[in-house]
């Protein structure tokens, strides 16, 4: 018997039409054993509702013969066809968005950041605790094949020898200047600003490479950290953070929103070898090569599923949800708590404040 999983898509948007593209390329493949079915967009406009359906392309063939509704934020909360809520809007409003849908009884997958301090992130993990749903934050960069390769061929296989450093960067233009000083990037009020959005990814991939533990079980490390704060908008678009764990090894972690950033983006240094990953959006790591000091041919990998990626959280939330888990292996509620944990200490040391960290509820 397949998996089936009925999601609400909470905003229309940029990230939930990537989202999506998946789940319906999935279905249209039906190998995976996992059925993804589209239920309803919970949206500001029902237009804009209808529009996203089409551009889509969520038709029956593809959502086992369901057409999505449209609903207000309102109606989603209520509806009793969704499973689970898929929180693709901007990261001031999860915490209110993960709220009223555990509050309506659905399991919850919300993009990344999860909220914009540790704080918040901690009651939205105790309600769904105390609910029995499922919360994960959609940190789609840990699910991708090339990364459960690459862990074994690092920790397992120890090709690379042993690691010293990591250089890890996420840069690219976002035009900051010309764009809307209300944009989700620029504004302070919707946690505006490089850490958050981009540096993330810089982190996730520290925690990813220089520890094979997650979340609890991590390796104790230490951090400092640089960051720039525009004078213009108040918030940072370029970020600098160095890691060091007792063993000695370092990871050198950065994030720009005023440059491009050059591939490879990530360089992984061993005594024996080099791994490097490229890609068109680091966030994606669909590609890597390791190179050996010795003179051995290298090892090569390109995920060449056609999928955008996030279909490995998509599947992994719904084999989860089917046998009656409420938080993912690979990342845990305490994972997310310690990267917010170093994103509030980066921030703090930089005096970027955001309004929703004096919020008391
Ligand atoms: N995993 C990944 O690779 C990526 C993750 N993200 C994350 O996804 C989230 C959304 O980003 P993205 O899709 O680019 O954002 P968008 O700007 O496309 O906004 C998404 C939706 O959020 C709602 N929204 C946007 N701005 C406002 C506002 N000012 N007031 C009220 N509602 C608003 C709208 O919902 P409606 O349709 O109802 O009007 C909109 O369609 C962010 O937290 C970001 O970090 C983003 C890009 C890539
Ligand atoms: O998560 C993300 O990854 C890709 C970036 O372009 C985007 O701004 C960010 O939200």
């Amino acid at each position: 018997m397949p998996i089936t999983l009925r999601w609400g898509i909470l905003g229309a948007g940029n990230i939930s039409s990537q989202f999506v593209h998946d789940l319906v390329l999935n279905n249209s493949r039906a190998d995976s054993g996992i059925i993804h079915i589209v239920r309803s967009i919970g949206c500001s406009s029902t237009s804009k509702g209808q529009d996203f359906i089409k551009d889509c392309n969520i038709n029956s063939t593809n959502n086992e013969g369901i057409a999505p509704v449209v609903q207000s934020y309102d109606d989603f909360y209520q509806n009793p066809e969704i499973d689970i809520v898929y929180v693709g809007t901007p990261h001031t409003f999860h915490k209110v968005q993960v709220t009223k849908s555990l509050e309506g009884g659905k399991h919850v997958l919300c993009e990344k950041p999860f909220t914009v301090n540790k704080k918040d992130a901690e009651k939205l993990f105790q309600l769904a605790k105390d609910k029995k749903l499922f919360l994960m934050e959609a940190v789609w960069t840990r699910f991708f094949p090339s990364i459960k390769l690459l862990k074994k061929y690092v920790y397992e296989d120890k090709v690379i020898g042993d690691v010293h450093r990591l250089f890890s960067d996420f840069a690219w233009n976002a035009d900051i200047p010309n764009l809307e000083p209300t944009n989700r990037l620029r504004d302070v009020n919707l946690g505006g600003g490089s850490l958050l959005d981009i540096g993330i990814y810089s982190i996730t991939y520290s925690r990813i490479l220089l520890d094979n533990a997650v979340g609890e079980s991590h390796t104790k490390f230490e951090f400092k950290s640089f960051m720039s704060l525009d004078a213009r908008d108040g918030v940072d678009y370029n970020t600098s953070i160095i890691v060091q764990y007792a063993d000695g090894k370092q990871g050198i972690l950065s994030c720009c929103n005023y440059t491009t950033g050059k591939m490879p983006f990530l360089r992984l240094e061993g005594t024996k070898g080099v791994v490097e990953m490229s890609s068109d959006n680091p966030a994606r790591p669909r590609q890597f090569k390791i190179t050996f000091d010795d003179g051995r041919d290298p090892i090569e990998y390109k995920d060449e599923s056609g999928y955008n990626g996030f279909i490995y959280e998509a599947n992994a939330v719904a084999r989860d949800i089917a046998a009656g888990k409420i938080e993912n292996d690979t990342m845990p509620a305490a994972e997310t708590l310690l990267v917010m944990e170093i994103m509030d200490k980066i921030r703090e040391d930089a005096g970027l404040v955001y309004p929703q960290d004096g919020q008391l509820i």
